[in-house]
């Protein structure tokens, strides 16, 4: 059966908590999917599809958690062959020019591998909402088959 692997980037666990949110609502569509706080680049490549969801730390920076595997995937680069993907990206305003660099990160490096894109990505920002999930939610409503 087709699944979403959903690749999390969490400092603080924000992301995590809106990845969870995410698996019981794709469940509840009967789409499966799994959540990867230590994904590897096989859990990117091996997918259906793809789902990236990601905070952004430092300045514009990819969470430690998610690091080595963004670097791995940059230097094997691995043809994705318009595998689906999609990518949240939490963020904060207040940051300014750095404001979701890491998901932006993460959607140029998909993108350059030929994955495609199924949705253009989401930025979710602290300052406005205390709910992502919320948010998250109704963006993958609109194209959740897509991944699978
Ligand atoms: C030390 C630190 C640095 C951050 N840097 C950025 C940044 O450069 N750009 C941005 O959009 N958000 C930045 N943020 C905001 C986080 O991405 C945001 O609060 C997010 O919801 C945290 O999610 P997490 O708990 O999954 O890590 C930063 C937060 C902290 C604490």
């Amino acid at each position: 059966m087709a699944t979403v692997n959903i690749i999390v980037g969490s400092v603080y666990g924000n992301a995590e908590s809106v990845a969870e949110s995410v698996q019981t609502f794709l469940s509840s569509e009967g789409i499966e999917a799994e959540v990867f706080t230590d994904a590897d680049v096989s859990d990117i490549t091996d997918a259906s599809g793809v789902l990236v969801i990601t905070s952004t730390t430092g300045q514009g920076d990819i969470p430690p958690n998610l690091e080595m595997t963004f670097d791995e995937l940059r230097t094997q680069f691995p043809l994705l062959g318009q595998k689906p993907f999609a990518v949240a990206a939490l963020g904060d305003s207040s940051y300014g020019e750095s404001f979701c660099g890491a998901g932006k990160q993460w959607q140029e490096l998909l993108t350059e591998l030929q994955g495609n894109p199924v949705a253009a990505m989401l930025e979710v920002d602290a300052m406005e909402t205390l709910e992502p999930e919320n948010d998250v939610i109704e963006w993958l409503k609109g194209f959740a088959s897509k991944l699978a």
